[in-house]
């Protein structure tokens, strides 16, 4: 059996999926499918009926207005919840590259308010990049060519230990999951 979520493994949902093939023992033989973004796996739904789905309710697309809770609706008919747990995500940082293009931030939607209060407080408008994935935030964050991104803290620290970056706050929020059963789609009458 397959179980869809977002890659790499750096990602949340990667170490959700490793938390939850533990949880389950008829899921320690699942085939572990990584995808770039959430949306491709909404995508090809119709090619991966009976397969699992693990989704955290904070998703929200960087490629369309999509997010899990209207995408719930959306798809009634073919996603049926098997499962809602609690699980706190990877603690957060905010990192500021002060020799970033100015205003400039690069992040995971799902993140948005946390950067959002930030510049609420300090009275800048900054102009916001969204991308797939927090390990894609990173990525283009090392570029030099943004001010700030919001980043998985311990990912951050092993891949960026000699960068002169300024750790701005840091957050540590719980979050809900939802798995998924695939199922074939009814046609609308
Ligand atoms: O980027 C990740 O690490 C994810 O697993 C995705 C995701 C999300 O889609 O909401 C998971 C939890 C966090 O809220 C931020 C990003």
């Amino acid at each position: 059996m397959k179980l869809h979520t977002l890659g790499p493994e750096t990602t949340d949902s990667y170490k959700a999926a490793m938390y939850l093939r533990e949880m389950y023992l008829d899921l320690e033989d699942a085939e572990l499918v990584l995808h770039d973004s959430f949306d491709d796996i909404y995508r090809k739904l119709d090619d991966e009926q009976g397969d699992l789905f693990l989704v955290p309710v904070a998703y929200r697309s960087a490629q369309s207005n999509g997010n899990w809770a209207d995408n719930n609706l959306k798809y009634w008919d073919t996603l049926k919840i098997m499962d809602v747990f609690k699980l706190p995500i990877m603690p957060l940082v905010l990192v500021r590259n002060p020799d970033g293009k100015d205003g400039e931030a690069v992040l995971h939607p799902s993140t948005k308010e946390l950067i959002k209060e930030y510049s609420l407080n300090q009275g800048r408008k900054l102009h916001l990049e969204f991308v797939d994935s927090k390990a894609e935030a990173l990525r283009k964050f090392e570029s030099d060519k943004y001010e700030f991104s919001i980043v998985t803290k311990d990912v951050y620290q092993s891949n960026c230990a000699d960068r002169q970056d300024e750790v701005l706050a840091e957050y540590e929020p719980n979050m809900v999951w939802c798995l998924y059963r695939i199922g074939i789609q009814q046609k609308a009458v």
